[in-house]
């Protein structure tokens, strides 16, 4: 059966809930993170990042978003302390973008939304495998980065270069030798909690780890990101953009920072 998504009127987030009725779930993502309502929480550890740029093996349009997919049979690229026990393997990062720089991430810190989300998305290694793991509350680990609107960001040059091979829904092309670290901010400040996938299945398995600090990206970079297409070749163009879920009710959760 097919439960064909997207993000325009007739098949995007408001629609979702019919083929994926946890969209009303208990720990929906992403949410409105209010930074005078979170708790700091000491007892947090620092965010232990290992990534071999080794490991970097291809780049996707998945007709969603695009991502960068990395090879995950041992423990060559991982996350562990922060918020989370045990080691978490990176599967793939992608990105949510507008249609305009005053929209695109999924999250909003005090109503602030940003031109662009990051997501690295990893997966516990105590379960076999992704899919396994996704099923599971505490089965991924999805680090989010803003962008803001600023200097050309170097860093995201490669991962913007490549997009020229893959502009159609369903085009892959390798993309080797890359770390993911350099996409992140300095500090590694974050807020925490428990949620879900932000696309279907909409799985409730993601502890989040949503970065303070944001990294930059220029207008001209943001066009790039805009210049993917949803369709595949041959199909009537759509352009790939507010590819976001909008923020989902809290119900009771409780949202953690590491810093003061
Ligand atoms: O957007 S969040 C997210 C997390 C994990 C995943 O496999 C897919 C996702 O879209
Ligand atoms: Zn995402």
């Amino acid at each position: 059966m097919s439960h064909a998504w997207g993000y325009g009127t007739q098949d995007g987030p408001e629609t979702w809930a019919e083929s994926f009725p946890v969209a009303n779930g208990p720990r929906q993502s992403p949410i409105d993170i209010v930074p005078t309502q979170a708790q700091h929480d000491p007892s947090l550890k620092h965010l232990k990042l290992k990534y071999d740029p080794a490991t970097a093996k291809g780049i996707l349009n998945n007709g969603h978003s695009f991502q960068v997919d990395f090879t995950d049979d041992d423990n060559s690229s991982t996350l562990a302390g922060g918020p989370v026990t045990g080691i978490y393997r990176l599967r793939q990062f992608h990105f949510h973008w507008g249609s305009s720089d005053d929209k695109g991430s999924e999250h909003t810190v005090a109503g602030t939304k940003f031109p662009c989300e990051l997501h690295l998305v990893h997966w516990n290694t105590k379960y076999p495998n992704f899919g396994e793991a996704a099923s599971k509350p505490d089965g991924l680990a999805v680090v989010g980065v803003f962008l803001k609107i600023g200097s050309a960001n170097p860093r995201l040059q490669k991962v913007l270069d490549a997009l020229d091979d893959i502009r159609s829904k369903g085009r892959q092309t390798t993309f080797s030798n890359f770390d993911p670290k350099t996409l992140l901010p300095a500090a590694l400040d974050f807020w925490t909690y428990e949620g879900s996938l932000t696309t279907p299945p909409l799985l409730e398995s993601v502890t989040w780890i949503v970065l303070k600090d944001q990294v930059s990206v220029s207008p001209a970079q943001m066009a790039k990101f805009r210049s993917l297409l949803f369709t595949s070749e041959g199909e009537a163009p759509s352009c790939m953009v507010d590819n976001f879920r909008p923020p989902q009710p809290l119900k009771g959760r409780k949202v953690r920072a590491s810093f003061k």
